[in-house]
């Protein structure tokens, strides 16, 4: 399958980060809980969490508050710092990466493509969370929330990704939610879409897979390489 892609020039690959790269919706959602049983607050199930994630920490919890009870007078700043010291203590464990994709992105990067992750989890976290999986290398950039004074779907995001990469290949963005595919659209570069339970999604995606092992394929085609 990487024959497709093995005599091309080098792409410039930025990644997604949660949900697409890894599941750290459980993580997340049990350093949510504890914040929200100091605040008095019943847990959410990591199922609920799901839906709150993908604009940033500030909006999980924004959103987990609001969905337990509202948000408290002294509004949402002082949960978020509390958000950030417990998840930041450990943002590692209880998170897992998906199947096939180590192999997938070491594979690429052998043929000579270059990956960048743009996320909006903070960028210290996604350092330690990429870092301890060991998939840094081979990707080599990373742009998250706080990295710049925007978040997706603003495509300076994705613009700075790719900029932390050499050289000036194609850029290709692969995520898992509507923010990452108007991200793409916002910067004027192609957008590849993980759904792993094969849902097909009511916005505009170049491309879609649903097992890591098919990504080279499906990227193939969407560049053009398979040609
Ligand atoms: O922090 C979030 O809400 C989601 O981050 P992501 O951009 O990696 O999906």
């Amino acid at each position: 399958m990487f024959d497709q892609v093995a005599h091309c020039v080098s792409l410039r690959l930025i990644f997604d980060l949660d949900e697409t790269l890894i599941d750290s919706v459980p993580s997340l959602a049990a350093a949510a809980n504890v914040m929200l049983a100091e605040l008095g607050r019943a847990p959410v199930t990591p199922q609920a969490y799901k839906a709150f994630v993908g604009h940033g920490m500030l909006q999980q919890i924004r959103r987990a508050l609001l969905a337990t009870g509202g948000i408290p007078d002294q509004g949402v700043e002082p949960y978020l710092a509390r958000m950030m010291e417990i998840y930041g203590a450990d943002p590692v464990s209880g998170t897992v990466i998906f199947p096939n994709v180590s192999d997938t992105l070491h594979q690429l990067s052998d043929v000579g493509h270059q990956m960048a992750v743009c996320t909006q989890k903070p960028e210290d976290q996604a350092r330690t969370v990429l870092k301890s999986l060991n998939l840094m290398p081979p990707i080599t950039g990373l742009t998250g929330g706080g990295t710049l004074d925007v978040l997706k779907p603003d495509p300076a995001m994705l613009h700075h990704a790719a900029t932390q990469l050499s050289g000036d290949g194609q850029i290709v963005m692969v995520g898992d939610r509507d923010v990452d595919a108007q991200t793409a659209a916002n910067a004027g570069a192609k957008f590849i879409l993980f759904t792993p339970q094969g849902t097909q999604p009511d916005f505009y995606t170049d491309g879609l897979f649903s097992d890591w092992a098919h990504f080279p394929a499906v990227l193939a085609t969407v560049t053009g390489l398979s040609a």
